[in-house]
């Protein structure tokens, strides 16, 4: 077992594990177990990370359930039904030609076609696919709609890339892709580095290939070729519904909230938005270059200058700061030393480590939920949960974004436009509906309910029920 894995695995867990039934052998049982993922899958260390994430809350469930165990759900499904990689070759503005490496890693189709998005970043290699392709199995099976669990992508960087060369890399990518999705086997969406516009270059290829039109193999669609109202905005305000949620359950709101988000594209931009909607004070957003500080809140103005420079003109974070009254922008800092009630991290994995997250602690932070895909390492979560902060996993949290995709299937199946209140209206029902799940699995630890083993174990067993009733296969 990787060294970070072990200390991770030895400290939190078994003081986590103290308070189960036999909690000693529920942390031996943890500890084999990540021993073969880490052996069978070595040097990939976010999807170790997961995993961990995920198996340290649902063991004493599983260790429960003979059935389970018997039939060795946790080892399938912690093993992808398949991976396909390949070369993506295009040209760049100069007629200079690139090879980067393309993935989809089909996870899970028990509960339906494989969904998930597809990620354009330099980091992107299998580990990070693997994990992102976990995650996405148990989030989807949240929604209770029929999907299964995929992610994709390419190690390309579509950052200081033009159009025309964006372009020819999504014809590229879908010239092989196509081969291996389509809309009852793998439906592909956005994900970072991949909007609106890359899903048209890259649905523009898939039809091409295809010679028929069949909207349902791809969503994230623009509105006017088959996509969904609110698709755009569904992850950013799925975040803040769940977000509510939480709040009220415990008797809070986010109305008057100092709520702090990290990232400044899709998710982040609508986080914003809605967050401003239900009356909080949002005070940051951010790049990988640095962060924005708008410490007396954005209002209407200030938000439209984020729309327009991140989505309209592609500029830089530091542009809005520039031109957005009251904001600063302040480089090479995280967003996560401002003191906040409400932590939204929806940039990417890994943003908050375990001396962030005390110094979240020790600045009043009292609930973070998770735009992002496992923006926390798993001390960090630790950390928050040792401190009654309420925890909203990313698997509940954001799965809004892939709840309307399924919206957005259901829509093209019956060659049907929902209005923007219809979808939106479905959308708030998932996110509540993910809520009540989460909350009938979850323990209740000094009054703070425990959202994260309550996401794990509901997800675990409603795909597990699926991968027993097939049999070993
Ligand atoms: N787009 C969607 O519908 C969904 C996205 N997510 C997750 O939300 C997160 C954000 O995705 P999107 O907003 O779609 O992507 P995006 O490409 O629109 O925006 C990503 C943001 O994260 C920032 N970022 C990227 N790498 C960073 C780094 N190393 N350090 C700090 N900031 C960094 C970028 O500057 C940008 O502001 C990702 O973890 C993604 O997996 C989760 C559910 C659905
Ligand atoms: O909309 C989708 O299919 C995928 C969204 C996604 O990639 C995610 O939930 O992480």
């Amino acid at each position: 077992m990787s060294e970070t894995l072990a200390r991770s695995a030895s400290q939190p867990k078994a003081k986590y594990a103290a308070g189960i039934a036999g909690g000693g052998n529920v942390v031996r049982e943890i500890d084999h177990f990540m021993q073969g993922v880490v052996n069978r899958n070595p040097h990939e260390t976010e999807f170790h990370q997961a995993v961990f994430e995920f198996v340290e809350t649902v063991m004493p469930y599983y260790l429960d359930h003979r059935k389970y165990m018997d039939a060795r759900i946790l080892e399938r499904m912690t093993e992808p039904d398949r991976i396909v990689s390949f070369r993506v070759t295009w040209e760049d503005d100069q007629g200079v030609p690139h090879a980067n490496k393309g993935f989809r890693v089909q996870f899970n189709s028990s509960m339906g076609p494989y969904k998930g998005g597809l990620r354009f970043d330099p980091s992107v290699n299998a580990s990070i696919l693997k994990f992102l392709g976990f995650e996405q199995t148990f989030k989807n099976a949240l929604t209770r709609l029929p999907m299964g669990g995929g992610k994709g992508g390419a190690n390309f960087n579509p950052k200081g890339r033009s159009d025309a060369e964006i372009m020819r890399f999504c014809h590229s990518m879908m010239t092989e892709l196509h081969r291996h999705i389509g809309e009852s086997v793998d439906v592909p969406a956005g994900d970072i580095g991949v909007g609106a516009r890359e899903i048209g270059y890259l649905f523009g290829k898939y039809k091409q290939l295809a010679h028929f039109y069949t909207g349902g193999v791809i969503t994230g669609k623009g509105i006017p070729y088959g996509g969904s109202e609110i698709r755009k905005e569904a992850t950013g305000y799925g975040v803040v519904v769940f977000t509510e949620e939480m709040l009220k359950k415990h008797g809070k709101t986010m109305n008057g909230k100092t709520v702090a988000i990290s990232g400044s594209g899709n998710v982040a931009i609508y986080a914003v938005q809605r967050a401003m909607r239900m009356g909080a004070k949002v005070v940051t957003v951010s790049d990988s270059r640095g962060f924005a500080h708008v410490p007396n809140g954005f209002t209407d103005e200030s938000f439209a200058v984020l729309q327009d420079v991140k989505e309209n003109r592609r500029e830089s974070l530091a542009k809005f700061a520039s031109e957005a009254r009251g904001a600063t922008y302040h480089a090479g800092k995280s967003p996560w030393t401002v003191p906040c009630d409400v932590g939204l991290p929806c940039a990417t994995q890994n943003e908050i480590d375990e001396q962030m997250a005390a110094t979240m602690v020790k600045n009043g932070i009292m609930c973070l939920s998770e735009g992002a895909n496992m923006p926390l390492t798993a001390q960090a979560i630790h950390v928050l949960k040792d401190a009654d902060v309420i925890f909203g996993p990313a698997k509940a949290a954001n799965a809004g974004g892939v709840g309307c995709s399924g919206l957005e299937q259901a829509q093209n199946a019956q060659r049907l436009s929902w209005t923007r209140d219809q979808v939106e209206q479905e959308l708030e029902r998932i996110m509540r509906s993910i809520h009540e799940q989460c909350v009938e699995y979850a323990p209740v630890r000094s009054g703070i309910v425990d959202y994260q083993t309550g996401a794990n174990v509901s997800s675990f067993a409603r795909v597990a029920d699926a991968m027993l009733a097939f049999g070993y296969i």
